[in-house]
């Protein structure tokens, strides 16, 4: 079951992401069981898991921070400008495994798309029963490349599906403030001053060919 103990407000190291951080995963937008939008109100973009054990044996099930860009060629974000565009950079939360919650017995990826940090939260606390979580035009089938950053928690299963609303609430928070660091924000910002192998990173983030 989820526990009770308070949260912490971050996670991972303030000094930036350390090994095997940054992992890189990447994908077409595939259909997962549905339930995201629907039971939970929480749209995840899920991409396949298939060679994650044989590629990416160090990522065990859990829920993770990272940066997402969607390839720009088949998504349009309303600030970019022609199908030429860079793709826009964007703060995300994932879940990586069974969903205990709803038992599955495949592994899944699924990823949370949040809006820029430059804009209010809206999984902000004070908000309870009325979290409206970030929406995006649909996206399927488009390419998505991820940069995981760090490691939130393991995956509990819940007594109900509040708990669970609530504890990915949390998780889109903990994500953020983890995201709004300097050694973390270089990967979502471009200010021309992050060292070279970020700046590497985030070029293979939004290379789309
Ligand atoms: C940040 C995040 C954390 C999650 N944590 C859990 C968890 O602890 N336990 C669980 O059963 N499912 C967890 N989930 C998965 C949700 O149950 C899942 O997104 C939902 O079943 C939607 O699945 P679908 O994409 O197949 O429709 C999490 C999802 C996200 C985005
Ligand atoms: N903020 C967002 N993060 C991730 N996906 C989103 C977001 N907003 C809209 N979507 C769309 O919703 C879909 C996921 O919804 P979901 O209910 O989880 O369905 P599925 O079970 O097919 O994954 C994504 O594939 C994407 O097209
Ligand atoms: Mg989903």
């Amino acid at each position: 079951m989820g526990s009770n103990k308070p949260r912490d407000p971050v996670a991972g190291p303030d000094a930036g992401p350390e090994p095997p951080y940054p992992v890189r995963l990447s994908g077409p937008v595939i259909k997962g069981f549905g339930r995201g939008s629907k039971d939970l109100g929480i749209p995840t973009a899920n991409i396949p898991a298939d060679d994650l054990s044989e590629k990416h044996p160090e990522l065990t099930t859990g829920v993770y921070y990272g940066v997402v860009a969607l390839d720009p060629k088949t998504y349009q974000h309303d600030s970019s400008e022609g199908s030429t565009s860079t793709a826009v950079v964007l703060p995300a939360v994932l879940s990586i495994g069974y969903n205990p919650f709803y038992k599955n017995t495949v592994r899944s990826v699924e990823i949370h798309i949040m809006p820029p940090l430059t804009e209010p939260s809206p999984t902000a606390a004070g908000q309870e029963g009325q979290t409206k979580f970030n929406r995006l035009p649909d996206f399927y089938k488009t390419r998505l490349n991820l940069l995981i950053l760090g490691y939130i928690r393991p995956e509990f299963d819940y007594v109900s599906l509040e708990a669970l609303v609530e504890d990915i609430r949390v998780d889109c928070e903990v994500a953020r403030e983890s995201l709004l660091r300097e050694a973390y924000k270089c990967y979502l910002i471009d200010n021309g001053k992050a060292p070279g192998k970020v700046s590497e990173d985030r070029g293979w983030l939004v290379s789309f060919e």
